[in-house]
């Protein structure tokens, strides 16, 4: 699949929102994709885009060499949306059969909803099912047709943890048969557990795409706190080795490439400063800083308007 300088705008009534500013991705066969991002981050739309749901304002979306609507009309795209209703008045087992009849080339329905985890509750009516039943009946469906490529939307947004769990489980008797999935999500554990690769969208654009160990490696750093009376944001801001931060009252938070310089200087310059902790970035915090929107703790090591600027991470200027 591949998608070059993807655009898409929506018209509003208060304007035009641009929800995807030039995406580019390509993405091979048997990859696992997580695209990773806060609310708003276009993931969605982008997604939407691939499915050939939503035409796209610029840009193209190849998918098998095809449009992704020829992609989806010939069966070689899966999709497991957000929203979206289930039949009522027909069973786990029907919904799955009929939705195999809509298909040139199904897999056995029994054996989509062995994969999808649903057998035990084959006999139940849709509408008696839990919130996690529900999304895995809907992984049935997505996965009876036998695609080439599935795309889940946030598939796990409604499970707890151990239907989120068993979700995964199925999924990977799926991801075992060599099988391309991309799947958006909000949950980092589920990207580092099940993606070979993450892309992480802020502001419509891509701001890092690599395997986990390299994004996670791309941010290093430190976090200092410290209580500091009578400074202001800017002149912790001008510490060496501090990088970025915010001042809540007087307490600052900073983000460092180098805590140990910064720590001095702050004692230097502010020897009232007191309750100092030094942490590690963790790769919550780096996910975080390469998506904060608000910038609290990206700093000048990682350039926020372009896409990730490290050697390791590949980005779209370097597809
Ligand atoms: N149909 C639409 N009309 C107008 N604006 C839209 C529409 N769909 C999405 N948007 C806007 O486009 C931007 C990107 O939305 P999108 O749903 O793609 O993001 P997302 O990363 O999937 O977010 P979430 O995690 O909340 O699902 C947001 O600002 C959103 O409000």
């Amino acid at each position: 699949m591949t998608i070059r300088d993807l655009r898409k705008n929506y018209e509003t009534k208060t304007g035009t929102v641009a929800a995807v500013r030039g995406v580019d991705l390509a993405i091979g066969t048997g990859e696992v994709v997580a695209v990773l991002g806060p609310n708003g981050a276009g993931k969605s739309t982008t997604v939407a885009t691939i499915l050939g749901l939503t035409q796209p304002s610029a840009g193209t979306v190849e998918v098998f060499g095809k449009t992704p609507r020829d992609a989806v009309t010939e069966g070689l795209v899966g999709a497991m949306l957000q929203q979206g209703n289930l039949l009522e008045d027909v069973t786990v087992a029907e919904v799955i059969g009929m939705i195999a009849g809509l298909h040139k080339h199904p897999m056995p329905a029994e054996q989509a909803m062995r994969m999808a985890g649903v057998t035990d509750i084959a006999d139940r009516y849709c509408t008696k099912l839990s919130g996690g039943q529900r999304q895995r009946v809907r992984f049935a469906m997505a996965l009876v047709g036998d695609p080439r490529l599935l795309v889940l939307d946030e598939p796990t947004a409604a499970m707890d943890v151990g239907s989120r769990r068993d979700f995964w489980q199925a999924m990977r008797s799926f991801t075992d048969t060599g099988r391309t999935v991309l799947f958006a999500t909000h949950y980092l554990d589920e990207a580092e557990e099940f993606a070979d690769r993450v892309v992480l969208l802020r502001d419509g654009r891509v701001v890092a795409d690599g395997t986990v160990a390299e994004v996670r490696g791309s941010v290093t750093g430190s976090v200092l706190r410290a209580v500091v009376p009578g400074a202001t944001l800017a002149d912790l801001l001008r510490l060496p080795g501090v990088t970025g931060g915010e001042l809540r009252g007087d307490r600052a938070e900073l983000s460092c490439d180098d805590s140990d310089t910064a720590l001095r200087a702050l004692l230097v310059e502010h020897p009232l400063a007191h309750h100092f902790q030094i942490t590690a970035m963790g790769l919550e915090e780096a996910f975080l800083s390469l998506t904060s929107t608000e910038e609290p703790l990206a700093g000048s090591s990682i350039s926020t308007e372009e896409p990730l600027a490290g050697s390791s991470i590949s980005t779209e200027e370097s597809r």
